[in-house]
């Protein structure tokens, strides 16, 4: 069984297969606040206004940018929705993967940080 410690210091790699729904089930108590919304997993990060909303964009985007995996971002004046989900899997047509759930234990990582 894996930990929020293990998942953050893990690095993307290639994914084919989707996580069963046991699995997202069994990672998704690793995160802060996340939710699963079908074949994504999303998570509201609340900020005091725009300028500190982008100052979290531009913090997790070079750990993005490394591990190659790319979040859908939604900014608005004082929020920023994080959706991930793997194009790769199910034959391309999307779903959650490792890569997933290590990525957005490292945006936790990094907003615990600069709270
Ligand atoms: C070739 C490259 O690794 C892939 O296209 C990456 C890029 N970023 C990605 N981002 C996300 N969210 N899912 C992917 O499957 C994905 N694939």
């Amino acid at each position: 069984m894996t930990s929020t410690a293990t998942l953050r210091e893990r690095q993307c790699t290639p994914q084919q297969d989707a996580l069963s729904d046991a699995q997202v089930t069994a990672l998704l108590p690793l995160l802060d606040g996340w939710q699963r919304d079908h074949q994504s997993i999303t998570r509201t990060f609340s900020f005091p206004d725009y300028v500190a909303t982008l100052a979290f964009v531009n913090a997790i985007a070079p750990m993005i940018h490394e591990q190659d995996h790319h979040p859908e971002l939604t900014v608005t004046y004082n929020r920023c929705v994080v959706r991930y989900n793997t194009h790769s899997v199910n034959d391309g047509k999307g779903g959650l993967s490792d890569n997933d759930f290590i990525c957005a234990a490292r945006i936790d990582a990094i907003y615990q940080q600069a709270a």
